[in-house]
């Protein structure tokens, strides 16, 4: 780095995500760009704590709210990823999704969307067919809220009128849309997009939903084990090798419209390509911060992400500089000129807003 002081990025993380996250590999990449990557005592006041360039963090609640608040007034040269109030948004599966019926993205090829859904938060409604005619059997039941727990996570795929009966409002109907059992995860690093294939749920024919019967509950299908995903046997039947990947342009105008309409940096989302229809994309899901671990590539793309920000934290610090000794200079001009016409003046003292990451 320019700057002969080594760039520190704080990191306040779940033991589960931090386990996943900081690896060894990681560390060492940042350490030999001079950045370190230094873990934040939750136990203690973030203000005590420090200097950061950037504090990085997957925790939730008011009082971690606060510490953030506190953190920024008091070093308002350091960048917070993200912003509370923008990852909050995705804690909710409609305004996680109503970002992406805003976009506009010119295609001649491709289209995007997302599934018909409906939100329900009663068994009253829920029942109440008519209130969602407009969607077709199958429907994915997923819970509104998606705070990242277990429960959060937990879904059904609804055959016909008898499987509602499990299903505990509030939650989402989705109508399930076949899409080859390949599900697409687009990770978001600042700039960084990268598209990889995962497992999904395999398609449901007319006939066989027929037969169906009720529901069936799953859990994070796309999350595999490395050693499911080192099976070649489960390769093959999913087809995932054969699959084509979505058009790397249209993926990355999707993802930098998302990254500027949601104003976060660490996400990705998952997309299904519309059996009925080739090159019909659906985005389903949203996730903050999520397992970049299992991102080929991780770390460099981790490591650029915060030198950049530590560049830009440092190049603040020396503009604020510049413009405080300009001011300084001002304000004796002020001064003399106080003194030689007497009246009062304004002398441009401004309340300094904290720095948002340009996206
Ligand atoms: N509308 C849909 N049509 C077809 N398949 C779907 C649909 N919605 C969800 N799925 C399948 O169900 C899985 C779980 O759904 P979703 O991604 O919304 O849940 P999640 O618990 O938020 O997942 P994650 O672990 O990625 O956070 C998807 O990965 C996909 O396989
Ligand atoms: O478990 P991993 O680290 O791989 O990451 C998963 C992450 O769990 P974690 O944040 O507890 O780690 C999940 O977050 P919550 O919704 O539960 O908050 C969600 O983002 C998944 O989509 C991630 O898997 P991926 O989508 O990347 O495959
Ligand atoms: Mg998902
Ligand atoms: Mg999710």
């Amino acid at each position: 780095m320019a700057d002969d002081r080594r760039g520190v990025v704080g990191y306040a993380l779940l033991p589960k995500k931090q386990q996943s996250f900081i690896q060894d590999s990681l560390l060492s990449l940042c350490k030999s760009k001079g950045v370190d990557l230094v873990k934040i005592d939750q136990e203690r006041r973030l203000t005590d704590q420090g200097p950061f360039d950037c504090v990085l963090h997957k925790l939730d609640g008011e009082h971690w709210r606060k510490q953030l608040e506190e953190f920024q007034t008091q070093n308002p040269n350091s960048t917070i990823i993200d912003s509370p109030a923008s990852i909050e948004r995705l804690h909710n599966r409609i305004s996680m999704l109503q970002v992406v019926s805003e976009l506009k993205i010119e295609s001649e090829t491709d289209t995007f969307g997302i599934p018909k859904q409906i939100v329900i938060y009663d068994k009253e409604t829920l029942f109440d067919q008519q209130s969602w005619e407009f969607l077709k059997y199958p429907v994915v039941a997923k819970p509104l809220i998606a705070d990242g727990s277990a429960k959060s996570h937990k879904m059904a795929l609804v055959f016909n009128h008898e499987g509602l009966n499990k299903l505990k409002p509030p939650i989402v109907l989705q109508e399930f849309v076949n899409h080859g059992g390949v599900i697409f995860k687009v990770y978001v690093v600042g700039e960084f997009v990268k598209c990889v294939k995962r497992k999904s749920l395999p398609d449901v024919s007319e006939e066989k939903l027929e037969s169906l019967e009720g529901s069936l509950s799953f859990s994070q299908v796309s999350n595999l084990t490395s050693d499911e995903r080192n099976d070649d046997k489960y390769y093959k039947l999913m087809d995932l090798e054969d699959t084509v990947l979505p058009p790397q342009s249209f993926i990355t105008d999707i993802a930098r419209g998302l990254r500027r309409g949601l104003k976060l940096n660490l996400f990705n989302f998952d997309v299904i390509r519309d059996a009925r229809i080739g090159n019909r994309y659906l985005v389903i899901d949203i996730n903050y911060f999520p397992g970049y671990a299992k991102m080929p590539g991780y770390e460099t793309a981790l490591t650029d992400f915060f030198c950049g920000l530590v560049r830009k934290s440092r190049s603040e610090e020396k503009e604020k500089d510049g413009i405080d000794k300009r001011q300084l200079v001002c304000n004796c001009d002020v001064e003399v000129r106080k003194i030689a016409i007497n009246t009062c003046c304004n002398d441009g003292e401004e309340q300094e807003k904290p720095p948002i990451l340009q996206v």
